[in-house]
C-alpha cells in the first residue's frame, strides 16, 4: 500500500504578515470586506502551496486563534460578550481583545511553545451548542478549486483540558459527555458535506496525565467511533510522546494516528509493541515542525522504513503543525549560505515530506537525491564553534552562579533609598509607528545611524519625563531601540543569524522573528551599556539596565540541536553575564533580567522537570552572578501560570520578581506564599493586554489583596508586562492611577 504524505498544520498569518495588517486595519476601519479578502486569498494560496500531498489540512486558518474559534464553533460564548450585542466576528475580537470594560479571555502559552491562545471558559452552567458555518464555508471554498480537505479539530480532551473553569470545584471532565454530542453532530455535518477525513488534535496527551483523564479519552474516542455517519478519524498527537494515551487510542477504532518521532523517536519501538496497530495508519511525524533545521532525509527514510514494518498503513508527516516556524526560506536573501543551507522552512518542510513519501514509495531515484542532499548538510563539527567560548563554559564553577546572601543584599540595597511599596514598569514603553519607523527609515538609508540615535534618544528622554512626572521610583529607558526583545540581542550576539521575513505568529496579530542560534554564543563588544547610561544621565533616580535572560533568549530562538540546551544557555549566560559587568562598570544600580519563558520551555512531564529546571536556573544565575551586594537584581515573567515553576523562581534568586497577576487576580500570591518566598516581589496590578486604563480603586483594590500576602516593605507595584504594545495615552492614564493608588496605600501604612 502506497505511503501516504501530509502535514499537520500550517502557518496563516501570511508570507509577508497580511492577516495582521488586514487584521489591524480592521480594528481601525471596521472594513470587513477587505479583512475576509485577504482571509481567503491566504487560504488559496496555503492550499495550492499544500497540493503536492495526499492530504490537505483544512481550517488551519484562523482570524485570531485556533482555540477561540472552537469556542464560537460550540457555542461557547460567555454572556458577557454576548451581551454586547456585536455581530459574531465583533463578538470574536471582543473575546480576544477585550471591550471597554469587558474583559477578554485569558492569553497563555500553548503548551511549550511561544504561541499563545485564548482560554475557553466553562462554568457548571455551561451547554454546548454548534455553529459550523466556519468550517463548512471553508470546505466548500476549496472544493470549488478542486481541493478536498481533511478539517483539522481541537480534540474534544484537549479541549476540555486545557479550558478554564470559572466555577470553583467544576472538574472540566464532567462536561465531556454533552460536549462529545456536539462532535458526533459536527461529524455528521462534515461527513455530510463530503470531508472523508477529520484530524483531531490532542496534544495534551504529551502531558502527565490521570488515569481518570485516560479513561475519558477511551470513553470520547469510543463514543466517537460509534458515531453512525463520520469521516474517518485522524487523532494528532504532538510535543512528546503520547505515554498511557498510546495504547489507549491504538484500542480504539479510530482510522488514523499522527505520532510525534522528533520528539520521541522511542515511539517507533512502542507502536510496535501494539498489535491493534497493525489495523491502522500511522502518520510518522519526522519532519520538525517546531524548529528550522533541514531533516536528515537518509535517518528519516530508515525511522519511516522501520515504522511501516509494524504498522497498518504508513503516513509521513510533521511532527506538528507548521504553525510555528516561518513560511519560506526562499526570500532570505541576507542570510549567510553556511547557515541558510542548513535550514527548511514550512515550504521548504512541505517538500521534505512529499520526497520522503517518493522515496518510501521505492522511488530509487529519489534516493539518490536524498543522499546527494543528505551529503550536502554539513557535518555537525563544521558548526560555528569557538574554542574559548567552549573552554570558558567548561571553566564555570559553582560559586560563579552564587552571589552573597540576601539579607546582605538587602541592607547594601538600602543606599537606593527607595520607599515602601516601590514602583516601575517592567521595560518598553509604547512601540508607536514612529518608533518602528526610525528603525525601518535607518534600514531604508533614509536618514543616517546619527540621525536614528538622535530619535531614538528624543524617544528615551520622553519616557524619563514621564517617569519623573507620573513620581515612578526606579525607571527604565523605554527600549525604543529594540525591535524584539529576543532579536535585539541576537543582532548583536556571534553564533546567531537573524531574518528578514521569517515571522511567527505569536498570538493573533502580533508576531516575532525568532532568531536562528547556530553557532557557539559570544559577545563581540557591550549592547545595552550606551541607550541606559544616557537614560540614567537625565535622572538622579535608578535607571533600570535592561536584559534578556538566557533561557528566554534559548526559547524564543530556533536552537541548534547537536548538543545539550544546559549547554548552550550557559554561552548565552556568559555572554550576558559580562553585558552586566559592563552596565555596572558604567554606573547601573539596578539591572532586570527578563526571563518570561521560564516556564515556557517547562518540559511537559513532570519527571523531566527537575533536570531542566537545575541547567535554567543555573543560566539565570550565571548571568547574574556576578552582580556585586549593591546592585539590586530583577526579573520578570509573565504570560504562564506560576505553579510549576515556583521553586525555579525562587532559585533565581533574583533580588526583586515582577510577575504578571492582574488577569489572573493575584493568583500567583497563593504560589508565592506556598513556599515562604522571602525576597522583593511586583505582583501586576494593571492588565496590558488590554486597551482598558485599571481605575485607581481597582489598582488599590490588587495593591490590598497583595499585602495580605507580602509586606510593604517587600512588594512592589508595577505592570504585568512591558507596556509596548500599548499607547502613550493610556500607558500615561494607567500609570498615573497606578502611582496614586500606590499613594494612597502607602500613606495608611503605619
Ligand atoms: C513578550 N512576548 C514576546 C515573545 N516572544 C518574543 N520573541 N518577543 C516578545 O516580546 N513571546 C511572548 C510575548 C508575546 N508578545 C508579543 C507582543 C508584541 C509583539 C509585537 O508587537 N510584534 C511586532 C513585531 C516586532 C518587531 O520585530 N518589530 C520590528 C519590525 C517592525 C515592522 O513591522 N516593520 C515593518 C515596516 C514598518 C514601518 O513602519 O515602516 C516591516 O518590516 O515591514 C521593529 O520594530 O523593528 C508585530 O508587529 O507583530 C510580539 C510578541
Ligand atoms: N522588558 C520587556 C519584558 C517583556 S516580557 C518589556 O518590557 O517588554
Ligand atoms: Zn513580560
Amino acid at each position: 500500500m502506497n505511503t501516504l504524505t501530509t502535514v499537520l498544520g500550517y502557518p496563516r498569518i501570511g508570507p509577508r504578515r497580511e492577516l495582521k495588517h488586514a487584521l489591524e486595519t480592521y480594528w481601525r476601519t471596521g472594513d470587513q470586506d477587505a479583512l475576509e479578502a485577504t482571509g481567503r486569498r491566504l487560504r488559496e494560496e496555503t492550499w495550492q502551496q499544500l497540493q503536492g500531498l495526499d492530504s490537505v489540512p483544512g481550517n488551519t486558518f484562523s482570524y485570531y486563534d485556533q482555540m477561540l474559534d472552537h469556542v464560537q464553533l460550540f457555542g461557547l460564548t460567555p454572556a458577557r460578550f454576548r451581551q454586547l450585542g456585536l455581530s459574531p466576528l465583533d463578538t470574536y475580537f471582543a473575546m480576544a481583545r477585550g471591550r471597554d470594560d469587558v474583559a477578554p479571555l485569558e492569553l497563555t502559552k500553548w503548551f511549550d511553545t511561544n504561541y499563545h491562545y485564548l482560554v475557553p471558559e466553562l462554568d457548571g452552567t455551561t451547554t454546548f451548542g454548534l455553529e459550523p458555518e466556519k468550517l463548512l464555508g471553508e470546505l466548500a471554498e476549496a472544493r470549488a478549486l478542486g481541493v478536498e480537505l481533511r478539517p483539522v479539530l481541537i480534540g474534544p480532551l484537549t479541549f476540555l483540558l486545557l479550558s478554564k473553569a470559572t466555577t470553583p470545584d467544576l472538574n472540566v471532565l464532567t462536561l465531556l459527555e454533552p460536549l462529545l454530542d456536539q462532535y458526533v453532530e459536527l461529524l455528521a455535518v462534515l461527513d455530510q458535506a463530503g470531508a472523508s477525513w477529520v484530524q483531531l488534535d490532542e496534544p495534551a496527551l504529551a502531558q502527565d496525565r490521570t488515569p481518570a483523564e485516560l479513561d475519558a479519552l477511551l470513553r470520547a474516542y469510543d463514543r466517537l467511533t460509534a458515531a453512525p455517519d463520520r469521516p474517518n478519524l485522524l487523532v494528532a498527537t504532538y510535543f512528546g510522546d503520547p505515554g498511557g494515551a498510546l495504547p489507549v487510542l491504538a484500542a480504539t477504532a479510530i482510522e488514523a494516528l499522527a505520532v510525534d518521532l522528533v520528539s520521541a523517536p522511542g515511539l517507533v519501538r512502542r507502536i510496535a509493541e501494539l498489535p491493534s496497530l497493525r489495523r491502522k495508519t500511522v502518520y510518522a511525524g519526522v519532519v520538525d515542525g517546531r524548529n528550522v533545521w533541514r531533516t536528515r532525509l537518509g535517518d528519516a527514510v530508515s525511522t519511516c522504513t522501520d515504522l511501516r514494518a509494524v504498522v497498518g498503513r504508513l503516513g509521513i508527516s510533521t511532527s506538528c503543525s507548521l504553525l510555528h516556524v516561518p513560511y519560506d526560506l526562499e526570500v532570505e536573501d541576507e542570510l549567510d549560505p553556511a547557515v541558510g543551507d542548513r535550514l527548511a522552512f514550512a515550504r521548504q518542510k512541505v517538500d521534505e515530506v512529499v520526497l520522503l513519501g517518493r522515496a518510501i514509495n521505492e522511488d530509487y531515484g529519489v534516493l539518490v537525491d536524498l543522499e546527494r542532499v543528505k551529503r550536502r548538510l554539513p557535518n555537525e563539527s563544521d558548526l560555528l564553534r569557538d574554542q574559548a567560548v567552549r573552554e570558558r563554559v567548561a571553566g564555570v564553577r559553582p560559586e560563579d552562579r552564587q552571589r552573597v546572601p540576601y539579607e546582605e543584599r538587602r541592607t547594601a540595597q538600602q543606599a537606593l533609598g527607595l520607599p515602601a511599596l516601590a514602583t516601575t514598569t517592567i521595560g518598553s514603553f509604547p512601540q508607536t509607528a514612529d518608533v518602528r519607523r526610525i528603525r525601518t527609515d535607518l534600514r531604508a538609508g533614509r536618514i543616517t545611524r546619527p540621525e536614528h540615535d538622535e530619535r531614538l534618544r528624543t524617544e528615551i528622554r520622553r519616557a524619563i519625563e514621564l517617569q519623573e512626572e507620573l513620581g515612578l521610583d526606579v525607571l527604565v529607558h523605554g527600549e525604543p531601540e529594540r525591535n524584539d526583545m529576543v532579536q535585539y540581542f541576537a543582532e548583536r550576539l556571534d553564533g546567531f543569524a537573524t531574518t528578514r521575513l521569517g515571522w511567527v505568529q505569536s498570538y493573533g496579530s502580533r508576531c516575532v522573528r525568532p532568531p536562528i542560534l547556530h553557532g557557539d554564543v559570544s559577545r563581540p563588544g557591550p549592547i545595552t551599556v550606551g541607550w541606559t547610561s544616557y537614560a540614567q544621565s537625565l535622572t538622579d533616580r535608578p535607571v533600570k539596565g535592561m536584559l534578556t535572560g538566557p533561557v528566554t533568549i534559548l526559547a524564543w530562538s530556533f536552537v541548534r540541536d547537536d548538543q545539550p540546551l544546559a549547554t548552550t544557555a550557559d554561552q548565552v549566560a556568559l555572554a550576558l553575564r559580562d553585558e552586566v559587568a559592563d552596565l555596572v562598570t558604567a554606573g547601573s544600580r539596578v539591572v532586570q533580567v527578563d526571563e518570561p519563558a521560564l516556564r515556557e520551555l517547562l518540559p511537559l512531564r513532570e519527571a523531566d522537570r527537575k533536570a531542566y529546571l537545575d541547567w535554567s536556573v543555573g543560566a539565570f544565575r550565571l548571568a547574574t552572578g556576578g552582580a556585586p551586594a549593591a546592585v539590586q537584581v530583577h526579573t520578570h515573567l509573565c504570560y504562564s501560570e506560576f505553579g510549576a515553576v515556583i521553586t525555579g523562581i525562587d532559585g533565581l534568586d533574583a533580588d526583586v520578581t515582577t510577575i504578571e497577576a492582574a488577569r489572573s487576580r493575584m493568583e500567583v500570591l497563593g504560589d508565592l506564599g506556598s513556599i515562604g518566598f522571602r525576597r522583593g516581589v511586583g505582583p501586576g496590578v494593571y492588565d496590558i493586554h488590554s486597551p482598558r486604563v485599571p481605575s485607581t480603586d481597582e489598582v488599590r483594590a490588587l495593591i490590598r489583596a497583595a499585602l495580605a500576602v507580602v509586606p510593604a516593605d517587600r512588594l512592589w507595584i508595577n505592570p504585568d508586562c512591558g507596556l509596548k504594545t500599548r499607547d502613550w495615552p493610556e500607558v500615561r492614564d494607567s500609570l498615573r492611577n497606578l502611582v496614586s493608588a500606590t499613594r494612597e496605600v502607602r500613606a495608611t501604612l503605619g
